[in-house]
């Protein structure tokens, strides 16, 4: 069936959101990737989200990098303003809560974060660093920490090792050539961010949340939530909110407007937002995967027609994400 088609036709009154295992991601066989690409298609044509086991991040890299998110969200206010990221070259490092605005009727992100991107690494083996991160190292990190540095930088470069190989299968997914994104995401910082949201038990006012109804802004999102704690959910076309709660030993992938854009919507960038209506504090961890700054987010081919046609005004990935960032940590209050 051809993507346009599928569109039409995609159910997005979904009440769960899809597992898919990632176990043969690699496989040397392509009807096997082809298969996965397919299962992959689907989810994102009718849900825009899904989970992924097997998805080959070691457990104790993330572990690690959790325990020293804790710590840093711990230390002192002061010390953690110290990195505040509206002081900081590119806004990296830390956001106070209520400083960031996901969704412009809302009155702040209930939330703390810590925001970072790859930068070399002398006591990882350099082999480990994908090419296109060695020149970006504008990072601010907490020097109460030393050892906070490696462990996230660890992980960033797990994750994105994740993240590199998916993009292969999304390019199946939309019957293009598996290098099809290569030239358009080779050279692209990608963004990781360490959150705290206090708990809300009781939401007294309803526009304030954990982080307001938004989608992201990239290409896609990995995420690893904290387990345990119900808080993530994600709109559907019938207006409701569904779940999508931890499940441990997976990440939540979830399409960014990056993706959209290029699919002209067939891939979609769905609205989610979240809620700690636990009685402590919740952790989660994003990792943002985007295009190259001066990647056109120009249609890919079978994604227009006559009955579809252009929905989006063709710009560059990096001025989409510049004006969505000035948007999101802009004085709101
Ligand atoms: O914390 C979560 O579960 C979601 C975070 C999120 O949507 C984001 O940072 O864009
Ligand atoms: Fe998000």
């Amino acid at each position: 069936m051809s993507l346009i088609h599928s569109a039409a036709i995609a159910q997005s009154s979904f009440q769960t959101i899809p597992i898919i295992n990632l176990s043969q991601i690699s496989s040397n066989d392509p009807s096997i990737r082809r298969a996965l690409a397919m299962e992959i298609r689907s989810a994102c044509i009718n849900v825009g989200f899904f989970y992924v086991a097997n998805h080959g991040v070691p457990e104790t890299l993330t572990e690690e990098f959790v325990s020293r998110s804790k710590e840093f969200f711990a230390l002192p206010l002061e010390s953690k303003l110290k990195i505040d990221n509206k002081t900081t070259p590119n806004m990296m490092g830390y956001s106070a809560l209520l400083s960031g605005n996901n969704d412009p009727k809302g009155g702040g992100d209930f939330q703390e974060g810590f925001e970072f991107t790859g930068e070399p690494f002398d006591s990882l083996d350099q082999t480990e660093i994908p090419e296109s991160s060695h020149s970006i190292g504008r990072n601010a990190w907490p020097s109460e920490l030393p050892r906070f540095r490696e462990a996230a930088l660890r992980y960033y470069y797990a994750v994105v090792n994740l993240g590199k190989l998916l993009f292969p299968i999304f390019a199946l997914a939309l019957d293009l050539k598996e290098d099809y994104f290569e030239q358009k995401t080779n050279n692209a910082a990608a963004l990781m961010r360490s959150i705290r949201y206090p708990p809300q038990e009781e939401v007294t006012d309803e526009h304030i949340i954990g982080i307001g109804s938004h989608t992201d802004w990239e290409c896609f999102t990995i995420l690893w939530q904290e387990p345990g704690i119900q808080a993530l959910q994600v709109l559907n076309s019938d207006k409701e909110w569904i779940d999508a709660p931890p499940i441990p030993g997976t990440f939540v992938i979830n399409l960014g407007d990056q993706f959209a854009r290029w699919t002209n919507g067939i891939f979609k960038s769905t609205v989610h937002r979240a809620i700690n209506r636990s009685n402590v504090y919740r952790y989660s961890i994003p990792l943002f995967m985007g295009a190259n700054w001066d990647a056109k987010l120009e249609p890919i081919p079978g994604c227009v027609s006559p009955d579809r046609p252009l929905q989006y005004e063709v710009i560059t990935a990096g001025e989409y994400v510049k004006v969505k960032l000035a948007d999101t940590y802009k004085q709101h209050r």
